[in-house]
């Protein structure tokens, strides 16, 4: 794992319906996220929020979707801000709506091609975000970044993403919110998330170690997004989309907990904070705390513990 972090801000709000996702950069610094990574040794380079072109007049065929024109342009943008971070370190990227891993994934997809290593994606959400721009029906692009991601559906105006991840490296994790037409795709295409009545049933451990051993054994590259809607909307209310029955406090700990010990992790997108909704800061702290574990944060050290 690397730990020279490059936090990437992606203040996008295109890609939902309820203004102030924008805002969430702004409230992760706010809530110390830099002084937190060096506090624990890590290095941080903090190379503010990228600025997307002007965009151009596209439209879709879906007329159900909206904002198509700002979304392609902060995908091309947070591509190559990806691309370019990855080469440097590990990137953060702070966003911003879960739209912005249309392009976060594309530019570390496209490290991972040149660098010639198998790129996994292990997606914690309540929801699949498996629609594409023709299937989707609220018209809300942050639900389409897993079928981009993995090559699936016409995608319009978006740039073909760069080397599509196959299925079997995608690990949809804490689902507890599937549409139709996604519930569909996910079983023409062979995929079975981990739901959240699989957690309940299994625990958190088993499942995910079951993932980082396929991502060890084909020494391949992770990415980890991070939902704020994972989480249970009783310890994380700032999100526009909650869900009931998401992960505990401990549970999402431990999940950053296992991910830091694989040392498997090299990218990072926290997404769908809308501070707007939140209280007082705590989900916004939460998100950071959760960084902070993934980046090796422990009470005792437990490598040689016995029992
Ligand atoms: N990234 C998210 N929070 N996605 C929520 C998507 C919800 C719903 N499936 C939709 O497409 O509108
Ligand atoms: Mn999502
Ligand atoms: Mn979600």
């Amino acid at each position: 794992m690397n730990h020279h972090c490059i936090l990437v801000g992606a203040p996008v709000d295109s890609g939902q319906s309820n203004p102030g996702c924008l805002m969430g950069p702004a409230s992760y610094r706010v809530a110390g996220l830099a002084e937190t990574l060096t506090d624990l040794g890590c290095t941080v380079d903090d190379r503010g929020d990228v600025a997307p072109r002007a965009p151009a007049p596209v439209s879709s065929r879906n007329p159900a979707v909206h904002h198509l024109p700002e979304t392609v342009e902060w995908t091309k943008a947070l591509a190559s801000a990806g691309e370019a971070a990855m080469a440097a370190g590990f990137p953060i990227f702070l966003g911003g709506d879960h739209s912005l891993s249309l392009g976060s994934v594309a530019g570390v997809a496209a490290h991972a091609r040149q660098q010639q290593r198998p790129l996994f994606v292990l997606w914690l959400d309540a929801h699949s975000d498996f629609h594409t721009p023709m299937t989707t029906s609220s018209g809300n692009l942050h639900g389409t970044p897993m079928a981009y991601i993995a090559g699936l559906g016409e995608f319009e105006a978006f740039p073909p993403f760069p080397d599509p991840v196959p299925t079997d490296r995608i690990c949809l994790f804490g689902i507890r919110s599937v549409d139709t037409d996604e519930r569909k795709a996910l079983h023409a295409h062979g995929i079975t998330p981990v739901d959240m009545r699989e957690l309940d049933e299994r625990g958190f451990v088993a499942p995910l170690c079951g993932f980082l051993d396929q991502v060890r054994a084909a020494n391949g590259l992770l990415h980890v997004s991070l939902d704020v809607d994972f989480l249970d909307p009783s310890i994380a209310p700032a999100v526009g989309t909650t869900v009931p029955g998401g992960a505990t406090f401990r549970e999402a700990h431990l999940v950053m907990e296992m991910l830091h010990e694989s040392q498997l992790v090299s990218s990072l997108d926290l997404v769908e904070l809308n501070p707007f909704l939140d209280e007082r800061g705590r989900t916004a702290q939460l998100m950071v705390d959760l960084t902070a574990s993934l980046m090796g944060r422990k009470v005792f050290d437990r490598v040689n513990r016995t029992n």
